[in-house]
């Protein structure tokens, strides 16, 4: 443009002679700079003048002294700026940083995602339990985290008919919102993200407000932290053995909803022993007790009974009472060895509880024949009833329990002495499975191999184990010495008591308020408890005549309480028809069981006879 004007200007002379090249500027003289040439054909193939290079070249400086020009300025702004918040964050503001490996980083997310807070933002952190090795899993799963979309009673599973729910989050980035009438900024900053490794994503969130006590931002954290126990605290994450890079290790977990301690039908003293005993053994002053004595923190459990008789679930129930996590473990897994069982003892958390299953199926134990035996024991029966080869073992509950009823807190020492006074080989109370003799000769686990786990030098302290099995009988006494198993407890086939309970507790199921009962109330006493049941209500009083009714048609000491849960389940909404059923469901599931024995019992003799 400058260049056509110079050309146009009839003001300038001089400057319109010999191709358009201004007076003084000979470009004959550049034709000697090398590559000057080449420049001027290339110029005049595109129609341009030589000229234009001074043209060119002034635009360019022009342009780059005015850029260079704004940006000196603008870094001027910016340091400006720089200085200026600085001295407002050191002087005017009050911050906290929150970093993810903390657990109040997500409280604080589980807060804002209850809030809505950011969730309208275009940019937002979608996330499922589909890939367990995401960060968000992780954390979803170590801080027990549940989707937003969850309903408030915390009930509702973190799965649709579609797979599990999707998340979502805030993502990184700044946030503004009023606590309290006053205003937030959250800064949620990715510091490393490493996707692969087992840390996850490293992350800060900032929360910065303006004035100098930081009292807003305690009380923005501690509702926070109240917010995440009354929606978290009535979950139970439930580990079980999965496999990372093809090599066993805990899975990342399923949060599911806590069961309620009450809901589990057994000995009503030897539930609150337990409970009080595990209470009692979290109890902050507990470990110091133990460790001034040189005792090792740890505390065993042995819950033994026939299958479907409440050892799972009061070990469930358990780690919701106590808020514990629960890591599942069933030795009698063909993959188990001990190698597996070491490293996965290894990685558990301090405080958890571990749910060692079928505790008889620890592979060197060599009692398969007397496992045989109890089975070729019950062969002489002419009827082949399998209750019935049960009976005598339940009947003598009473007498051969070995219940320890000292606190942790009291003398352990003399505690594990009285569970081994009391582990004699009482005969098998029922028919092993028989596959359980197999697993025995073909598992790698080697019984050394498990004591070392329980209570070895690389063993974890602080956990409380829980041991189940059907065949108490199958033990060695090593395994249940003291020290190793502190309370024992049996649980057996439904007594009539047991029977109403199953049906009461099924047609009459608590309510939400109740669930949430307190502390104090949840350790009253059971009679002193306000129950549903006490108060005078014609429905419930129905209800009570029929559960008494329904326990008169069972008979004793023969079905667990699973199997009468199966079948009053099958009368959900008609409690009349399962009383007036039961009788012809006992029969039926009489000769239906007996055939199962039988069919069992030829398989066995076939075994023996190859
Ligand atoms: N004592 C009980 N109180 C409440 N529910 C029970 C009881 N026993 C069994 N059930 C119900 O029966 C089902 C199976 O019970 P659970 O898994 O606790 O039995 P288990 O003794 O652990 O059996 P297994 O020896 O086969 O592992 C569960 O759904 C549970 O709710």
């Amino acid at each position: 443009m400058i260049s056509t004007l110079l050309h146009q200007n009839p003001l300038m002379p001089n400057s319109l002679g010999g191709g358009g090249m201004p007076e003084g500027m000979d470009f004959s003289k550049l034709s000697s700079i090398p590559g000057f040439p080449i420049l001027q054909k290339l110029l005049g193939s595109l129609g341009l003048d030589t000229s234009h290079l001074v043209t060119i070249s002034l635009i360019i400086t022009v342009t780059a002294s005015f850029f260079g020009f704004l940006s000196h300025s603008l870094s001027g702004v910016r340091s400006s700026a720089f200085t200026l918040w600085s001295f407002i964050s050191d002087n005017l503001v009050s911050s906290a940083r929150i970093h993810s490996s903390d657990i109040s980083f997500a409280q604080l997310m589980k807060w804002m995602e209850d809030r809505k807070i950011n969730l309208d933002s275009r940019n937002f952190y979608v996330t499922s339990r589909l890939n367990p090795n995401s960060a968000a899993a992780k954390r979803m799963t170590m801080f027990r985290s549940r989707s937003p979309t969850d309903d408030d009673n915390g009930l509702e599973s973190d799965e649709d008919n579609f797979g599990p729910k999707v998340k979502y989050e805030p993502a990184p980035g700044v946030t503004f919102f009023f606590y309290k009438g006053h205003l937030v900024i959250a800064n949620r900053k990715i510091d490393v993200d490493h996707y692969w490794s087992p840390v996850g994503t490293d992350e800060t969130l900032f929360l910065t407000t303006i004035g100098r006590s930081p009292q807003l931002l305690r009380e923005l954290i501690a509702e926070a932290r109240l917010h995440w126990h009354r929606k978290e605290i009535h979950k139970t994450t439930v580990y079980t053995v999965g496999k990372v890079h093809g090599s066993p290790a805990w899975d990342s977990g399923r949060p599911r909803p806590a069961r309620d301690i009450r809901t589990v039908i057994m000995d009503e003293k030897d539930k609150e022993l337990i409970k009080r005993d595990a209470k009692d053994y979290l109890h902050k002053d507990t470990l110091r007790w133990y460790m001034e004595r040189g005792v090792p923190y740890r505390r065993g459990y042995l819950f033994h009974g026939p299958p479907g008789t409440g050892k799972t679930s009061l070990s469930l129930a358990l780690a919701g009472y106590l808020n514990l996590n629960l890591y599942i473990l069933s030795l009698s897994s063909s993959k188990m060895c001990d190698d597996t069982l070491s490293q996965l003892f290894m990685s558990l958390p301090t405080r958890c509880i571990v749910l060692l299953e079928d505790v008889d199926c620890a592979g060197i134990d060599n009692r398969a024949d007397d496992i045989d035996d109890d089975l070729s024991t019950d062969d002489s029966e002419s009827d082949g009833s399998l209750e019935r080869g049960r009976k005598p073992a339940v009947s003598s509950k009473k007498t051969d329990r070995n219940v320890t009823r000292v606190s942790p807190l009291e003398k352990p020492e003399k505690v594990t002495s009285d569970v081994s006074s009391n582990s004699s080989k009482e005969p098998s109370p029922f028919p092993l499975p028989r596959n359980l003799a197999q697993n025995k000769r073909q598992s790698d686990l080697s019984f050394s191999g498990l004591l070392n786990v329980l209570d070895g030098v690389s063993s974890q302290e602080g956990r409380i184990l829980i041991m189940t099995t059907n065949h108490k009988s199958a033990l060695d006494d090593a395994l249940i010495r003291p020290g190793r198993v502190d309370i024992d407890i049996e649980f057996t086939y439904a007594d009539r008591s047991i029977s109403k309970q199953v049906f009461q507790g099924l047609y009459s199921p608590l309510n939400r308020e109740e669930d949430l009962a307190t502390d104090e109330e949840e350790d009253a006493p059971t009679e002193k408890r306000p129950t549903t049941l006490s108060k005078v209500d014609p429905k419930k009083a129905r209800l009570v005549e029929l559960a008494s009714r329904f326990a008169e048609k069972v008979p004793e000491n023969e079905f667990s309480p699973a199997e009468l849960q199966g079948y009053v389940m099958m009368h959900k909404h008609d409690p009349e028809g399962a009383v007036d059923g039961v009788e012809e469901w006992v029969q039926k599931t009489r000769v239906r069981k007996a055939d199962l024995f039988k069919l069992r019992r030829r398989r066995l003799r076939n075994r023996r006879r190859d």
